[in-house]
């Protein structure tokens, strides 16, 4: 079960002509598709596009009726490989992924398809959350879709506009044969907004009716001689064809003055940002009105180089405004105008920064550094003045004690890395290589575990360098979780690692989903599901790729136990890695599952009981060795009012889920019996509440006798 069900809204996908849709941009996308006759969509969910794919899977009744196929794909690669769909019949595919992670898993993929070309208009939607909002590597997409040569569209982030490119994508692919990406970054995905609804289509072709009636073209399969072919007909037909259909169909917009003599050109994506920039200039309005010249790029790539001269015919100057690094559009506009003889200055990077996110702030300062410089009188006298006071911010780093992310509230995981903590005070510090996933927030305080992330699944491909020739030396510890590990760990790591008879130790983490992409079901996932084929064991696929040293735990809670496999798997003599799979449910998906219920039960006037842990304040010593091995965010600290005990002890507070893990940590490392467990029980039997009643009343009287005898200062 995903973190978020769609459930109630992808009802808005039957919304028909005329009628109005609301909501948020990545369901936006998903009626688009269904609007332009899509035949078959896929992906690999991540941020910000997981909602994507989420929306997907809860649409699949309706994707159903309309003969559109729904894939869940084990990777970009594999999502990519799936528009091969298209190549020679006219179907119409789409596919997700996140940001730059997902173009380089696709790569191979993708450069294939793009040489090939296609028949039918092949959509990647590409989740370019760069910047302040990204989880992952901050690179650009953009540079793929130069080397493949697939067509990228940023459109304007208001949803008529991104709704409008999804049609535009299929088009433009179908009149050039190439792949087109969509760039929707963070803000596009979540925006909220309306626009009117068309009806659904069903595809032209299903993917059955192609099955029924295979087609084959040499022309279109990727090797020698065709591929040579492939190359002249990127450069000779198919980008002029783009160019060609991006121009006659408006894709980019002018917006302002064009008499103006100086312009901006702009990504699509970031136009909200310079128009409320511009705003706050007193240069537009806020419905984005201005006279200041602005050429829109909602087709990013290929830049159509008549369009560019024209719009800049004439100018003084014009500021490109694109986000990231490398400026590929700067530097390429400014070999057209340079080719071209224009006299037209061109400012962009330096007058805006070299790298990083085009947040509100920058993209302002950066616009009022263009009109300072080239048309002065053009800023209203406040905002041109040079003696303007600057904003001066506090510096918050110095009062507010950092905060950095890790596991949530009884996260199966937490244990797994306090038992590894246990295990190098024992043994001393080993090499460890850490993966994408949850479980990489073991790198952050208080574990500061692990030494290299190098991609998903490659955790321990990462340590596959560091064998010990000495048998009895230390070995390396490597994690991947059960998203990587399915993801591409299973060939790339554990295979790797057999094949090469690596002595490591391999933990895989298995929280049943892909957690940290939003809780989807995975092949080794226990929930039942009604489209997937899930509950296939990670134990016997490890063991199906030859490793022979295999340990399943079934409660990553047991400190004890996972300390001791641990040490167990770092001085075994066997050959080949040694592999652990910890296998405990994610506790937010858990609590998804298990709250509505509970309530229910509740409500319902069920007797339901439920752990909670708590610390005993007279006991606990106030050393917070607990939190510096757990990090669990229910754990803070107390006042006690106590005069003589200078140091706040531990406490537990109301979002604590009872675990259990403090309590199998102070066991495991002997350090503190003030933990205890306590059970709430919601609507207790008679006999409880008459038991519960009288050690209420024996300790209330026990209570008050003590505090009688209390000296009070005041
Ligand atoms: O959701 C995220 O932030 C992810 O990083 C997940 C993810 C999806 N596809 C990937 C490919 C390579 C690395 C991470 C991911």
């Amino acid at each position: 079960m995903a973190e978020r069900s769609f459930a109630r809204e992808v009802e808005k996908l039957r919304l028909g002509e005329g009628e109005t849709f609301s909501g948020e941009g990545i369901l936006a996308i998903t009626k688009a598709l269904l609007e332009n006759g899509v035949g078959y969509v896929g992906g690999y969910q991540g941020s910000p596009i997981s909602h994507l794919m989420d929306v997907l899977a809860d649409a699949q009744s309706i994707l159903g009726e309309l003969g559109v196929h729904f894939e869940a794909s084990a990777s970009e690669a594999t999502a990519t490989a799936m528009l091969a769909a298209s190549v020679h019949y006219p179907i119409r595919g789409a596919v997700t992924y996140k940001s730059v992670v997902g173009t380089n898993v696709a790569s191979d993929a993708l450069s294939n398809l793009a040489s090939g070309g296609v028949t039918g208009g092949s959509l990647i939607i590409v989740g370019e959350d760069y910047g302040e909002g990204s989880s992952i590597m901050q690179e650009r997409t953009y540079a793929f879709a130069m080397k493949s040569q697939v067509w990228m569209l940023d459109p304007r982030p208001n949803l008529p506009s991104i709704v409008q490119s999804v049609g535009q994508g299929f088009e433009l692919s179908e009149a050039s044969n190439t792949p087109v990406m969509l760039q929707v970054r963070i803000r596009s995905c979540h925006v909220h907004g309306h626009f009117t609804a068309s009806n659904n289509k069903r595809p032209n072709m299903s993917v059955s009716e192609a099955l029924e009636n295979p087609k084959r073209d040499l022309n279109r399969i990727v090797l020698p001689p065709a591929t040579y072919l492939h190359e002249d007909e990127k450069l000779t037909k198919r980008w002029p064809a783009a160019e060609k259909y991006i121009l006659e169909n408006n894709l980019n917009e002018e917006f302002g003055d064009p008499a103006g003599k100086v312009g901006l050109i702009i990504q699509g994506g970031n136009y909200n940002t310079v128009i409320r920039a511009l705003n706050r200039l007193e240069l537009a309005n806020i419905y984005g009105d201005t006279d200041v010249h602005i050429l829109c790029l909602n087709a990013v790539y290929p830049l159509c180089e008549s369009q560019i001269l024209s719009f800049s015919e004439g100018k003084d100057a014009i500021f490109v405004i694109e986000e990231g690094q490398p400026n590929f559009m700067e530097q390429s506009i400014g070999h057209m105008l340079y080719k071209n003889g224009s006299k037209t200055k061109l400012e962009g990077k330096g007058m805006l920064p070299l790298g990083g996110e085009l947040t509100g702030q920058v993209v302002l300062d950066g616009l009022a550094s263009f009109f300072k410089a080239h048309v002065p009188g053009l800023l209203p006298a406040s905002k041109g003045a040079h003696n303007e006071p600057e904003l001066k911010m506090p510096d918050l780093s110095k009062i507010l004690p950092p905060r950095p992310p890790g596991f949530c509230t009884g996260c199966p995981e937490r244990p797994i890395f306090a038992a590894t903590k246990l295990v190098e005070q024992e043994l001393g510090k080993h090499h460890i290589a850490s993966d994408i996933g949850c479980h990489l927030f073991s790198i952050m305080p208080p574990f500061d575990l692990g030494a290299t992330t190098m991609g998903y699944g490659l955790g321990p491909a990462s340590a596959s360098a560091f064998h010990n020739e000495n048998k009895d030396g230390r070995k390396s510890i490597s994690f991947v979780g059960d998203g990587g590990f399915w993801h591409n760990g299973v060939a790339s790591s554990i295979g790797n690692a057999v094949f090469n008879k690596n002595d490591g130790v391999i933990v895989i983490v298995d929280n049943y989903y892909s957690a940290a992409t939003g809780g989807q079901d995975i092949l080794s996932s226990r929930a039942n599901n009604k489209t997937k084929q899930t509950q296939n064991s990670i134990t016997k696929a490890v063991q199906g790729m030859g490793v022979k040293w295999v340990r399943q735990l079934d409660r990553t809670y047991d400190v004890t136990k996972m300390r001791d496999t641990l040490k167990e798997a770092l001085s075994s003599q066997e050959e080949g890695p040694k592999v652990i799979v910890a296998s405990s449910e994610c506790m937010l998906n858990k609590q998804r599952r298990v709250k509505p219920q509970l309530a229910k039960d509740v409500k319902e006037g069920r007797r339901v009981e439920r752990p909670r842990f708590g610390v005993d304040e007279d006991v606990c010593t106030g050393d917070h060795a607990c939190m510096r091995l757990s990090g669990c965010p229910s754990l803070s600290v107390k006042d006690t009012g106590d005069p003589l005990r200078d140091d706040p002890v531990a406490a537990i507070d109301q979002t604590c889920v009872g675990c259990g893990n403090c309590g199998e940590v102070a066991d495991a490392a002997v350090l503190c019996p003030s933990f205890y467990e306590a059970r709430v029980v919601s609507n207790p039997t008679g006999a409880e509440r008459r038991r519960a009643n009288r050690a209420n009343k024996i300790m209330s009287w026990l209570q008050k006798r003590r505090y009688a005898q209390q000296v009070v200062l005041s």
